[in-house]
């Protein structure tokens, strides 16, 4: 065989950082220009490549073929430009090229598996093909639900791999030991079962049984193949989220980032935004607008920061959040028939009194906080947001829903009606905002995941954790609200700079590795002797130690 599949494996692949010594050694003299360049010549080579384009899906194929064709390049060159790189290899351009996956897609790419339900019963086999080292970590998607696209099929594929390139550049995960999988349900979505180019099963979507069967099959060779495996659930549809969450999560090392991650970073922002009012735990009083699983979900990682954090009991924590749903104030007394999720967080306080919507509720309760996870864009009126200014110097005001047309309210309209003092995080990316009067800019902050689910997998990595339990996500977001730093601050952040991202991900590891130690679910001797000898400095240097860093 000829070495020249030194250069066509991007495992392997230098291109002109080959010294001439190698090339001839290789037989690769002759095949490779003159020029022999650092990695830092070829980055800056891509850089310019990358930007000379004129859209950003172009540019995201661009670097998914610099992923295929050289992989320390590639994430040399997202390292040194995580800002700028990140809304390309992720979200929101990810969103755009899972879309149109069938259409972009690479014939020459081998980078993940697509287990389908026709190999139910033959799953292991599969895993059994992964012709690469063992994994530490997976990104599982069904498709279902991906970001605020729905059904996608297979098309789903982008979002492990973006997720996956994150853990990567973010928390220096091995790249030869990560695995982005795909399970090919088929698709209720007739636009792909109707798409020619569509590469995934054409049929719908089975029902439940066989889904839950096909699920739990797939854990179980996953866990059996590689007992060490961490496992992320990624955007799966809401029912099956929470359904495998509540199934798998003692059974197997896995977490869910939408459910569990998504909540710590939005409460890490949260606790942050607190910290900023100056106004103690104990007299806050937070609104949610959605009592979907979603709310019910974020609202219970925010509550159990207050049993926590406030030192109080379940039901004064609970006491501190009032939801409204499109009937109103949820109360136990208004007249329908709670869903179960729902009565987490009823009232019973409200003295027969019921309250049919937002503005209402909201005279009603005088929140410091107002969060939307209710995917209704524009009901955080310019009305609601100077009312919530009106009764707080620092309102806080998180409209979470994705995507932009579903935003509850924009950072603009929230500056704009709040004479700039508001606590702003968004579940959409918005730009921006310069005050006419000052000129000052202001900068909102983003309650996306990625702040914490390379830092927890990171952690559980390494500890072996043996399952992810609610405490290490809660450590992973009280950890990232400590990351902040004065300065941050002093700029108006709830959230650090990405371009810090690294250090961030490794406090994020130190904690939640000593939680898992605490809590009996670590297996790594070795992390278990760290962690016992309290010495955090040491701690950090080992993480820092297992780190990948992209150099030839
Ligand atoms: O991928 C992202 O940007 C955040 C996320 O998990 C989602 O929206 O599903
Ligand atoms: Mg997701």
């Amino acid at each position: 065989m000829s070495t020249v599949n030194l250069i066509r494996n991007p495992l392997t692949n230098r291109g002109t950082a080959q010294t001439s010594e190698e090339r001839t050694n290789n037989k690769l003299y002759g095949l490779i220009p003159t020029a022999v360049e650092s990695l830092e010549q070829q980055t800056a080579r891509c850089l310019e490549q990358v930007r000379s384009k004129s859209t950003d899906l172009e540019r995201y194929i661009y670097l998914s073929n610099l992923r295929n064709s050289n992989n320390t390049l590639f994430y040399r060159l997202l390292m040194d430009n995580f800002e700028e790189l990140v809304p390309i290899v992720y979200t929101p351009t990810v969103g755009e090229a899972c879309v149109k996956f069938s259409h972009i897609y690479d014939p020459s790419s081998c980078d993940g598996l697509y287990i389908s339900i026709k190999d139910k019963g033959n799953v292991r086999k599969v895993l059994d093909n992964w012709p690469y080292p063992d994994p530490d970590i997976t990104v599982v998607t069904d498709g279902s639900r991906i970001l605020g696209l729905g059904d996608l099929g297979i098309n789903g594929m982008g979002i492990p791999i973006g997720k996956l390139s994150l853990y990567i550049g973010a928390a220096g995960i091995n790249p030869l030991r990560t695995l982005p999988i795909t399970l090919d349900l088929g698709t209720n979505t007739p636009a792909h079962l109707e798409d020619p180019l569509y590469i995934g099963l054409r049929q719908n979507r089975p029902g439940e049984e066989e889904f839950y069967e096909f699920l739990d099959e797939v854990m179980d060779a996953l866990s059996d193949k590689w007992p060490n495996l961490i496992i992320q659930h990624e955007d799966f549809a809401g029912t099956h989220a929470f359904g495998l969450l509540n199934r798998q999560r003692n059974k197997y090392s896995m977490f869910n980032d939408d459910v569990q991650g998504t909540g710590a970073v939005i409460l890490s922002g949260l606790i942050n935004a607190f910290r900023e009012t100056g106004i103690p735990l104990k007299d806050h009083r937070v609104l949610f607008l959605g009592a979907g699983s979603a709310g019910v979900g974020v609202a219970s990682q925010i509550r159990d920061h207050f049993i926590k954090a406030g030192n109080m009991t379940l039901e004064e924590a609970r006491d501190h959040f009032w939801l409204v749903d499109t009937k109103g104030l949820v109360t136990f007394d208004r007249g329908d028939k709670l869903l179960e999720h729902k009565t987490i967080f009823a009232r019973s306080d409200n003295n027969g009194q019921q309250f049919k919507d937002l503005e209402s509720t909201l005279e009603y309760v005088k929140p410091t906080c107002l969060i939307g996870l209710s995917t209704q864009g524009g009901v955080f009126t310019p009305k609601i947001i100077n009312r919530m200014a009106e009764l707080n110097k620092k309102p806080i005001i998180f409209p979470l829903s994705n995507p932009l047309k579903n935003s509850e309210c924009t950072f603009e309209a929230a500056m704009q009606n709040s004479e700039c003092r508001v606590l702003f995080a968004s579940g959409t990316m918005f730009p921006s905002y310069t005050d006419p009067a000052t000129q000052k800019v202001y900068y909102p902050g983003q309650g996306n995941n990625m702040y914490v689910f390379p830092g927890i997998g990171l952690g559980a990595i390494l500890a072996q954790a043996s399952s992810i339990s609610d405490d290490m996500i809660y450590t992973s977001s009280v950890a990232l609200a400590n990351t902040l730093t004065d300065e941050e601050r002093a700029s108006g952040l709830l959230y650090p700079r990405l371009c810090r991202i690294r250090e961030v991900s490794t406090k994020i590891a130190a904690e939640v590795i000593k939680e898992a130690v605490k809590e009996g679910v670590a297996k790594n001797q070795e992390v278990i002797a760290l962690v016992e000898a309290n010495d955090e400095a040491k701690l950090i240097s080992y993480i820092e130690s297992k780190q990948y860093n992209p150099t030839y």
